[in-house]
């Protein structure tokens, strides 16, 4: 039988145990976790995703701001934001969120923030931490962190074995790279481009896929008893969402899977709540 990687039931578990210890910080020690999300222009499903972390934050205890600013805001004023909000004692966590209107540089914005409140571990001192496998305490990006949540929550062993990553993105792609890697897995990092991208995807026991394009895998380009964990989020005509793999008929063939929706999405918030609870104690105790 294929295990269906419940990402909802274990971001449900950890949102829990964040709104507990977020009762704790207050009452012992007077410390109130504080994310601020940043959004520019009005794309809609933006905005749906910020309200939804900002929503979540309030409703765990955790102190949030949402800073809309119109579409066509300029990169100082948007710099000026940020500044404030590094010096904000309020503020543990910044994301801004992505993606950014033409006019704005996402590298200059995302270097900006100061790296102890880079909630979404873009800064290059956090990656970099992360390629060099660092101890100590510095963030990660929200939704690689969640999938590795997942896999070690579902007994996954990563020792030795083959993961392909389809998706290069520095918000998913490079930071699980870094992860699978630290984490002894044999990782190769794949793209759209990729020349015959079937024949390298059905190598993975554990297959990665971020790409954005709706069901790109496919049951022929996955090895039977391969673990899939589906990043896409695909809104259809007809309002349904759908992932990067083609689940009904991946799920026949893999030993595990996530799915769209209900998978890697809630881990992703979950995550993005405890990680500024981490930024906060992390921040007050170092
Ligand atoms: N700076 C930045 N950081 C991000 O982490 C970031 C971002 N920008 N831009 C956009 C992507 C996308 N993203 C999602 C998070 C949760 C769900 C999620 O909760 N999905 C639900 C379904 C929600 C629905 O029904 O629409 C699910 O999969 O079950 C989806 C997508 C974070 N992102």
């Amino acid at each position: 039988m294929t295990t269906i990687i419940d990402g909802k039931a274990l971001a449900k578990k950890i949102n829990a145990q964040t709104q507990e210890l977020v009762a704790q910080l207050r009452e012992k020690q007077n410390i109130i976790p504080g994310i601020a999300v940043v959004i520019a222009g009005d794309d809609a499903a933006s905005l749906i995703y910020t309200r939804n972390k900002h929503n979540k934050a309030i409703k765990l205890g955790i102190n949030s701001i949402l800073k809309k600013f119109p579409a066509n805001v300029s990169q100082d004023e948007l710099l000026t934001e940020i500044e404030k909000l590094n010096n904000d004692d309020t503020i543990d966590a910044i994301l801004v969120q992505q993606p950014l209107p033409p006019q704005l540089d996402p590298e200059v914005i995302t270097n900006a923030i100061v790296p102890a409140k880079d909630v979404d571990g873009l800064n290059p001192l956090n990656l970099g931490k992360l390629f060099a496998n660092q101890h100590g305490n510095y963030p990660v990006a929200c939704t690689p962190r969640g999938i590795m949540r997942m896999l070690a929550e579902y007994n996954i062993d990563l020792q030795g074995k083959n993961a392909v990553i389809v998706g290069r993105s520095i918000l998913v792609g490079k930071p699980l790279l870094a992860l699978l890697n630290n984490a002894n897995a044999t990782v190769t990092m794949a793209g759209r481009n990729t020349r015959d991208l079937s024949a390298l995807t059905k190598t993975a026991d554990i297959l990665i896929v971020a790409t954005g394009v709706p069901h790109l895998i496919k049951a022929t380009d996955v090895k039977p008893g391969a673990v899939v964990i589906d990043v896409g989020i695909n809104r259809l005509s007809d309002g349904k969402l759908t992932g990067d793999v083609d689940f009904e008929a991946v799920k026949a063939k893999a030993q595990a899977i996530t799915p769209v929706p209900g998978g890697v999405g809630p881990m992703t918030i979950a995550t993005l709540m405890e990680q500024t609870v981490d930024l906060a104690q992390w921040r007050h105790h170092g």
